[in-house]
């Protein structure tokens, strides 16, 4: 059982503060949402976990182990997958290339590949195609696959389903679901709200660099009205 753990994140962009006492916890075989207005600081928070933002304070661990400062190409090794958002493909290279150099990341063998080629058969048919040519859905079932291939205990995924078609939504929605279902903690930054009922075992809101509360999903089922107060959406 695997968690992930972080405690009393600060960031800083030069003198403006991105992250204020981040906090969050997460085990395997869930799903956290971390919702928040634009500019509320997830983007920053994943980034501070994948060690690419460095915190000036708060402590991060995974199964026991402090990764607390860790240098950012170590923390895929860590077992700590990521999806950056807009994918972050090499555009140029193919998707066996993409897929490959997820490989490398950890030396994991191709069982993990064989796995995630397992979520995402779609990619098996277009191995040696370049990756910029995919159609959006595929490339962030290409980026999600590359994360898999470092067998991660946990995956972070930044709007994976943005500007996607309602189509290719479904298709990442049901491996998301997949994964959590293989027991991987998954931390998603999500904006749309049934895309965040429908997968969400938990929610966090942001705001101003902080998680101002956070709920299980039950909870902000039955009362919708927390999405609009903390984010101002509405159903
Ligand atoms: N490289 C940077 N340099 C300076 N300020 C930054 C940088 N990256 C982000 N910021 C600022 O930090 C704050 C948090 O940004 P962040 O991207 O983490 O928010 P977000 O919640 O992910 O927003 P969105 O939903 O719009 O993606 C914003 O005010 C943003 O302008």
């Amino acid at each position: 059982m695997s968690m992930m753990s972080v405690k009393g994140f600060d960031a800083f962009y030069g003198r403006s503060q991105a992250l204020r006492n981040f906090s969050i916890e997460l085990k395997s075989g869930e799903v956290l949402c971390l919702l928040g207005r634009n500019g509320a600081g997830k983007t920053t928070a994943l980034k501070t976990i994948m060690g690419t933002v460095r915190p000036a304070a708060g402590t991060l661990m995974l199964d026991g182990k402090d990764l607390t400062g860790v240098p950012a190409k170590d923390i895929p090794r860590a077992g700590i997958g990521y999806v950056p958002q807009g994918r972050r493909l090499f555009t140029e290279l193919t998707v066996w290339e993409n897929l490959e150099i997820g490989l490398w990341t950890r030396n994991t063998n191709v069982s993990a590949l064989d796995h995630a080629l397992e979520l995402f058969p779609v990619l098996k048919e277009r191995m040696t195609q370049r990756s910029g040519t995919l159609s959006g859905g595929e490339q962030t079932m290409l980026a999600m696959a590359r994360a898999m291939c470092i067998n991660p205990s946990v995956i972070m995924l930044d709007e994976p389903t943005e500007g996607l078609m309602p189509s290719a939504i479904a298709g990442i929605r049901d491996a998301v679901i997949r994964l959590r279902d293989e027991g991987v903690a998954v931390l998603l930054v999500e904006q749309r709200v049934d895309a965040v009922l429908s997968i969400a075992n938990r929610v966090a809101f942001m705001d101003h660099g902080e998680i101002k509360a956070e709920f299980d999903i039950e909870e902000v089922r039955a009362n919708p009205e927390l999405l609009h107060h903390y984010v101002g959406v509405g159903r």
